[in-house]
């Protein structure tokens, strides 16, 4: 039965991506209060500090950062696009592939304006915040490839796509708790992406905490599988990964905008 569970609980979520809508995603999640560049605890600022400390403080850096369910979102290469030569976006959907490259081609396709996410991305690098078109010419320089990936397959990506001894570095955010049907999915396809890591190669994993369902878009209720802290560390644990660091943001009421049960972040 379990064999059967997961076939079924895999495709079953492939089918409610179907109605995924990057547009409305990122208005829900990436707009204010979420993404409030003037409150210390909007949850955006927090995660950006935190991507920014651990490509700067640790020794993360290398020739190849690949991100994982990139979705229709760029915050999460910001500060490893100034530490790596090549940054391969991915995701599971053709929308977010296409919303993705329309920030890309710089043609004004794409549904948020990131200026506000690259000019304090700048401010913590401690350059003025109008070097933010240099930081956006660097990241369209360095983003080699926006491919499909999907968690749940033993090779998430297309066999050519990384160099043999794989990636340098993961980064990963509030994917695999959104597409995995059950902790036992989540753990697999945890171990999953690390075989696109080399040896010694660093995971970057930002998700959400208590999370059991989010709109994806008007009407677009997608089941996430509800994690805890002592989860999180057993996955990684379990999936062959050295815990380095865990740190865990607890969202404020304000933030609990109807769009998603989260009550926590991790990274
Ligand atoms: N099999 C698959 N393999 C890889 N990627 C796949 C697969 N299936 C779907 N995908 C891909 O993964 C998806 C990634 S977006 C997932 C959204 N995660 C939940 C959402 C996000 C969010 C954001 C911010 C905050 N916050 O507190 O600030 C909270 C939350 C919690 N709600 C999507 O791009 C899909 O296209």
């Amino acid at each position: 039965m379990e064999g059967k569970g997961k076939v079924n609980g895999v495709a079953a979520m492939a089918a409610c991506y179907q109605g995924f809508d990057p547009a409305a995603y990122l208005q829900y999640n990436y707009t204010p209060p979420r993404a409030d560049f003037e409150r210390k605890d909007s949850i955006v600022p927090w995660k950006l500090a935190c991507l920014h400390r651990a490509f700067t403080e640790g020794d993360v850096r290398g020739e190849l950062l690949v991100d994982i369910g990139s979705g229709p979102t760029l915050y999460q290469v910001l500060s490893g696009c100034e530490v790596f030569n090549k940054v391969l976006l991915t995701d599971f959907l053709e929308v977010n592939r296409q919303e993705l490259r329309g920030w890309l081609e710089d043609e004004g396709g794409c549904n948020l304006d990131w200026t506000p996410y690259l000019q304090h991305v700048c401010k913590l690098e401690g350059r003025r915040p109008s070097a933010w078109t240099e930081k956006a010419a660097k990241l369209r320089q360095v983003i080699t490839d926006i491919v499909p990936v999907d968690v749940h397959r033993p090779q998430p990506l297309a066999l050519d796509t990384l160099p043999s001894e794989g990636a340098d570095c993961l980064v990963s955010c509030f994917c695999l708790e959104s597409v995995s049907p059950d902790l036992a999915a989540f753990t697999r396809a945890l171990g999953h992406i690390g075989r696109l890591l080399r040896t010694g190669g660093h995971l970057l994993l930002i998700g959400a905490l208590g999370e059991s369902y989010y709109f994806g878009g008007p009407g677009v209720r997608i089941p996430v599988v509800p994690l805890n802290e002592a989860q999180v560390c057993a996955s990684l644990k379990e999936s062959g990964y050295t815990l380095i660091r865990l740190e865990v943001y607890t969202l404020p009421q304000d933030m609990r905008v109807g769009v998603d049960d989260v009550s926590g972040v991790f990274l």
